[in-house]
């Protein structure tokens, strides 16, 4: 598998954003988003480890960090994810989180060693949102998330058509963050009083709250 780092750090994002987590990051992605802030893992000349999935599970089961974040580029584009997914389910008890785009179909994941989900849908703002497999909705479940990062107030209010039309505050968590530095959190939330937004919460990404945002490895 094409790891392009691994890392020790506080989850910045999604269900289990503040809490320890060991981080996996995959090179490559089959999206061009146009706000990726890890372009870099992404390139076809991005250096990268080859681990195989025993090697992964080794290193998580040496970290001694209990929550894992799968991410990338983009995480079930790999080869031997599934693979990857059962063993982290026999070896450890690990809870084991994948962040995705939503462009890659879920169903073949959702066996034994189901992780938890947290699923992008992307916004025009974008550039990709021809690209979401809206089959995706029906395998969601509670402890899973549905993620809309906005740039602009038309992001928005197709965010809102997208979670009404598939009911999504009824499956799991639905988060609103916005794009960094593109557009101010404070729009996002009178939006959300404006429009009576129940049920979603708004995200910033704590690592680069913390660190500065373009960061590695933290
Ligand atoms: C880099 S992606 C990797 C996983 C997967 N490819 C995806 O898009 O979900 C991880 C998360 O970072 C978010 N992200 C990337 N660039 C961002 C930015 N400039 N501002 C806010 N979130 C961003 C993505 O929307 C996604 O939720
Ligand atoms: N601290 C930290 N938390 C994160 N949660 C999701 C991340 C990602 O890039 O997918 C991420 C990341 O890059 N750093
Ligand atoms: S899908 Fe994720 S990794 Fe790929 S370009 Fe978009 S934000 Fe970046
Ligand atoms: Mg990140």
């Amino acid at each position: 598998m094409q790891v392009a780092e691994k890392f020790i750090s506080i989850n910045g994002e999604g269900p289990r954003a503040g809490a320890l987590a060991v981080f996996i990051r995959f090179q490559g992605c089959n999206l061009a988003c146009s706000y990726c802030d890890t372009r870099w893992a992404n390139e076809a000349d991005c250096p990268y480890e080859e681990l195989t999935p025993e090697a992964i599970t080794d290193y998580v089961l040496a970290a001694g960090v209990t929550n894992v974040t799968l991410t990338g580029g983009e995480p079930l584009l790999q080869e031997e994810m599934a693979t990857l997914l059962q063993l982290f389910d026999r070896r450890t008890s690990c809870q084991v989180e994948v962040e995705t785009n939503g462009a890659v179909p879920l169903a073949p994941f959702c066996t034994a060693g189901r992780p938890y989900f947290t699923l992008d849908y992307k916004l025009a703002g974008s550039g990709c949102e021809e690209r979401m497999v809206l089959e995706n909705f029906a395998c969601l479940r509670p402890g899973d998330a549905v993620k809309f990062v906005a740039s602009t107030e038309e992001d928005l209010k197709r965010a809102g058509e997208v979670i009404r039309r598939h009911e999504l505050t009824e499956r799991c968590t639905v988060y609103i963050s916005p794009v960094f530095g593109r557009i101010d959190p404070k729009r996002i939330v009178r939006y959300m009083s404006r429009e009576r937004w129940n049920g979603v919460r708004l995200q910033l990404q704590l690592h680069k709250m913390i660190w500065p945002p373009d960061m590695r490895g933290v």
